[in-house]
């Protein structure tokens, strides 16, 4: 039997496995069946907390469709919780600082960048009005944080399709890795309302990454100067970047339960 504890970040959510203590071979269709809700466990995304040679750990990240990927901000606050201690973490994006705070954890999530090729698009494009659209939606902004994303910024959020459009532009080949798509309305000063389709997990109820590179296009776009509130259906993150500089993210992180299971039924 394998121990694993769930753990979720504003309603996004996690099966986080202990790499460390149990040797577990995770492939892409054993973290689909784990993740699946009906058949597995359950979850957002698949967490392996792992050691590292230039960190206290490792954290690899699977979507709920198997795909392994760079970054996940709300899993990333997970991490001081389940170690038990702040935690300098190494992820395919690169090395995270992740602090406790009351009720959560504050993250430097490193420097976003902006270049086409880096987000990557299929072809030269600027990345802060690009020139592409779809349907009714305006001119996006694109900005890597580690992972991909395309930021809209809508007058009325609650007008649009999501899971219409939300699987649409993540398989665009305009986005040859696809792509997480953020669906954005100013509410206020330095105050934002967000819904992301994620790539590989569809309509979650907060993806930190998606805070973090829709905060960066709103300032990048002059529309805020920051820290920035991002609302997400499962609640608020603070997001806090100045041109140049690293992202810091700051929210809750919730343990849920720590569970048992044979990872040989998956
Ligand atoms: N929920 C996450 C992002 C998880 C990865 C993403 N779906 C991707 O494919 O890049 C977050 O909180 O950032």
């Amino acid at each position: 039997m394998g121990r694993f504890s769930k753990m979720h970040g504003l309603g996004n959510d996690f099966v986080v496995i202990d790499a460390r203590a149990q040797a577990i071979d995770m492939t892409e269709a054993r973290a689909r069946a784990i993740a699946d809700r009906h058949a597995g466990i359950g979850c957002d995304q698949l967490i392996l907390i792992g050691n590292a040679a230039d960190a206290d750990v490792s954290m690899q990240i699977f979507n709920a469709d198997g795909s392994e990927v760079e970054a996940c901000g709300n899993a990333t606050r997970c991490v001081p919780l389940f170690v038990g201690r702040d935690v300098l973490i190494r992820t395919k994006a690169g090395l995270l600082d992740a602090k406790s705070v009351d009720g959560g954890a504050s993250v430097d999530m490193g420097a976003p960048r902006f270049d086409w090729d880096a987000i990557p698009l299929a072809y030269p494009m600027d990345t802060l009005t690009m020139g592409a659209s779809w349907e009714e939606l305006p001119a996006p902004a694109a900005v890597n944080v580690g992972n991909p994303h395309v930021i809209f910024f809508v007058d009325d959020l609650d007008g649009v399709n999501f899971d219409r459009l939300g699987p649409l532009i993540e398989h665009d080949p305009l986005f040859p890795a696809r792509v997480n798509v953020n669906f954005a309305q100013v509410v206020g000063d330095d105050h934002l309302r967000l819904v992301v389709w994620e790539r590989g997990a569809g309509l979650t109820r907060a993806c930190g990454t998606g805070a973090c590179a829709t905060a960066v296009a709103a300032i990048r776009r002059k529309l805020m100067t920051g820290p920035v509130t991002v609302s997400l259906p499962g609640g608020d993150l603070v997001i806090d970047w100045a041109p140049g500089g690293t992202i810091r993210m700051t929210g809750p992180a919730t343990h849920v339960f720590d569970g048992e299971a044979d990872w040989d039924r998956f």
